[in-house]
């Protein structure tokens, strides 16, 4: 269960007279999710999402989440709305972290990913890269290739105590992507950069809305591609499954094409993606904040994932022809 911060019921109460939402009935801690403290509220007039922000969210930053997700909300990306208080604000402060309340959405996250459900997510995906396109603030993605150095630096030390030889296989990786290889000419825009499993709802095969934008940024649409092939296309058995990636890229390829040099770029996209997850999982792996109501990632999935990738020799790999998608 994510909840690193503790809200006690009457200083959610009084809270929430703060805004239009009626009475508290009940609350409780949310049993996912592993960056914030995250609480679902029953009121009077209906059920809420209550945030508090941890760890890796820079509160200068969270103007751009709450933004974004009533952008994409009014061009027809069904995210949760940040909910204002009477006095016209969604961003305040409760039990010293910055808080905000944002709609429920109706749908449940599917626990075995099926190639529908890749379906949905690659289409979901492309709409929502549309409807960010005239998105005005930007954002700097804080964990792309720079940001890794810092969070190999603070696991490197125990990184063998994880899985022996992973500082070195790690030093490695991050050599190499760090050489100068790393994309910097593919299309940009507002991508979602952690659009896993846990983070779309579906009602039946249906997509029935995305939530958690709580690392959105500007950066290469294809990374954001790139990271749902690692989230959405590998088995519990760790091998890739091509038939459910053509189908995320296909979907997406429907709504938003691909241009040759993104589909080139796939298989070191997905490495950096898989780098990415890795790291940040390994650093919460071995820094579990004592007390916290949390169930830390598996960072080893991530190097499973990574060596796939660092064996890919085109993109037919991921289930696509070289010079376009597959009918
Ligand atoms: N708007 C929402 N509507 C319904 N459930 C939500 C909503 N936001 C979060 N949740 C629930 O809370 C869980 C954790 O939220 P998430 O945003 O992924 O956590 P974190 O802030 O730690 O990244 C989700 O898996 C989902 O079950
Ligand atoms: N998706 C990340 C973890 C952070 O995402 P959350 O939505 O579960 O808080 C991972 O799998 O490493």
């Amino acid at each position: 269960m994510a909840v690193y911060t503790d809200v006690a019921a009457d200083e959610l109460a009084d809270f929430l007279k703060q805004y239009d939402l009626g009475e508290l009935l009940s609350y409780k801690g949310i049993a996912e999710g592993v960056e914030n403290s995250n609480f679902l509220l029953h009121t009077t007039t209906g059920s809420f999402i209550l945030t508090l922000y941890e760890k890796r969210v820079a509160k200068n930053d969270l103007p751009y989440f709450l933004a974004l997700m009533t952008h994409l909300a009014e061009h027809g990306v069904n995210c949760p709305l940040p909910v204002k208080g009477r006095d016209g604000e969604a961003l305040r402060e409760l039990s010293g972290r910055p808080a905000a309340i944002i709609t429920f959405l109706e749908g449940v996250w599917p626990r075995k990913p099926n190639v529908a459900h890749c379906a949905g997510v690659g289409e979901g995906l492309a709409k929502m890269h549309l409807a960010g396109a005239n998105f005005a603030i930007k954002r700097a993605n804080a964990l792309s290739v720079a940001g890794w150095r810092p969070l190999f630096d603070a696991a490197a030390s125990r990184a063998d105590e994880v899985q022996p030889g992973l500082r070195a296989f790690l030093a490695a990786e991050l050599d190499h992507l760090s050489s100068g290889v790393w994309p910097t000419d593919l299309p940009e825009g507002v991508i979602h950069a952690d659009l896993f499993n846990d983070n779309v709802f579906f009602l039946g095969d249906r997509l029935s809305g995305i939530i958690d934008f709580t690392f959105a940024c500007n950066d290469m649409l294809a990374y954001d591609i790139a990271i749902c092939l690692n989230a959405w296309c590998f088995e519990p058995d760790h091998s890739f499954n091509v038939t459910k990636a053509r189908a995320f890229l296909n979907a997406y390829g429907r709504v938003r094409k691909l241009s040759e040099a993104e589909e080139a770029a796939l298989p070191l996209l997905a490495r950096g993606a898989a780098i990415r997850f890795l790291l940040t999982r390994l650093v919460d792996w071995l820094n579990v904040p004592p007390g916290a109501l949390v169930k830390p990632k598996d960072p080893l999935e991530y190097v499973r994932k990574l060596r796939f990738h660092q064996s890919v020799t085109s993109v037919r790999d991921y289930g696509l022809m070289p010079s376009g998608l597959l009918a």
